[in-house]
């Protein structure tokens, strides 16, 4: 298992980042590989995230030297969303099967977690976030349809889209984890703008769907120092909790988004108008 350690930037520092030096700390470039647990650990908010691409053989989670435990979910909590083929995880022995949307919560305690593909030719990828958690919560199979659905933007403003909420007050229990799926619409490339801050919580971006040769600029930066970053399909992003976080694709495309922090209300967010961004 492979475990990358980034550790937070103070937004004074960040300004004077070149192009590498963002994509060092706030781009997850290879989040899947096959066969393997591939983890980055964010001291924002000590989120982790990561993905899991099991082949012929099972993949189970250990817990990295930087998670200090005997077990990864001694005191965190899982989100486990499949972008990938069938596949089932497999939780102190009960399996859950996952096609690809299907989201599934695992509360702090669980001791053995196994992750598998039904088909290695055509692999589960597992995207994770976990969360440090104080109580048990139990485990959640969701699928996209038993998700909050709420539609936002118009296809005059390119960012038609639909917003999947699995991990959320309203829909399953957790600690300070949140997570879903957002999913434009074929001419919308417009996420999150106009876009908005939450410093009571950070973010993390996971964007797939994405043709091989297409990209997506995403923006970040205090709203009047924004840069961006390049992002292919399969790339994630670290969002600090002073950081704008939006983009816009060369074509539509979906992506998993996750937040903790103070709270878990999505509707907590210091809108920025577009004018005075910078
Ligand atoms: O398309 C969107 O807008 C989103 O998905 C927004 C993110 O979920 C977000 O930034 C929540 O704070
Ligand atoms: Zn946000």
């Amino acid at each position: 298992m492979k475990v990358d350690v980034r550790h937070a930037s103070h937004p004074e520092a960040v300004r004077a980042y070149d192009t590498d030096t963002l994509r060092r700390h706030f781009l997850v470039d290879h989040v899947f590989e096959g066969g393997e647990i591939r983890l980055t650990y964010s001291h924002y908010d000590r989120m982790v995230i990561g993905g899991a691409m099991p082949l012929g053989a099972a993949l189970t989670l250990t817990a990295p030297k930087a998670i200090g435990q005997e077990t990864f979910l001694a005191e965190r909590e899982l989100g486990a969303l499949n972008i990938g083929g069938a596949g089932r995880v497999l939780i102190d022995g009960k399996a859950y099967e996952l096609s690809k949307y299907d989201c599934l919560y695992v509360g702090k305690g669980a001791v053995d977690i196994r992750f598998e593909s039904t088909d290695a030719g055509n692999p589960a990828k597992f995207y994770l976030v976990s969360t440090p958690a104080h109580r048990p919560h139990p485990a959640v199979l969701l699928t996209r349809e038993q998700a909050r659905h709420l539609t936002f933007g118009e296809a005059a403003t390119a960012n038609k889209r639909s917003i999947f909420q699995f991990i959320h007050p309203e829909v399953c229990q957790s600690c300070q984890l949140t997570m879903g799926l957002t999913m434009l619409e074929p001419g919308s490339i417009w996420n999150t703008m106009p876009s908005h801050i939450h410093d009571r919580r950070m973010e993390a971006y996971l964007y797939f769907d994405l043709d091989a040769d297409q990209r997506i600029f995403h923006f970040m930066g205090e709203p009047q120092e924004s840069r961006h970053m390049l992002i292919a399909n399969e790339q994630a992003i670290i969002s600090p909790p002073w950081s704008i976080h939006s983009g816009a694709g060369t074509k539509n495309y979906s992506f998993i988004w996750a937040m903790a922090g103070d709270n878990k209300s999505f509707t907590d967010m210091d809108q920025i108008a577009i004018a005075d961004l910078r």
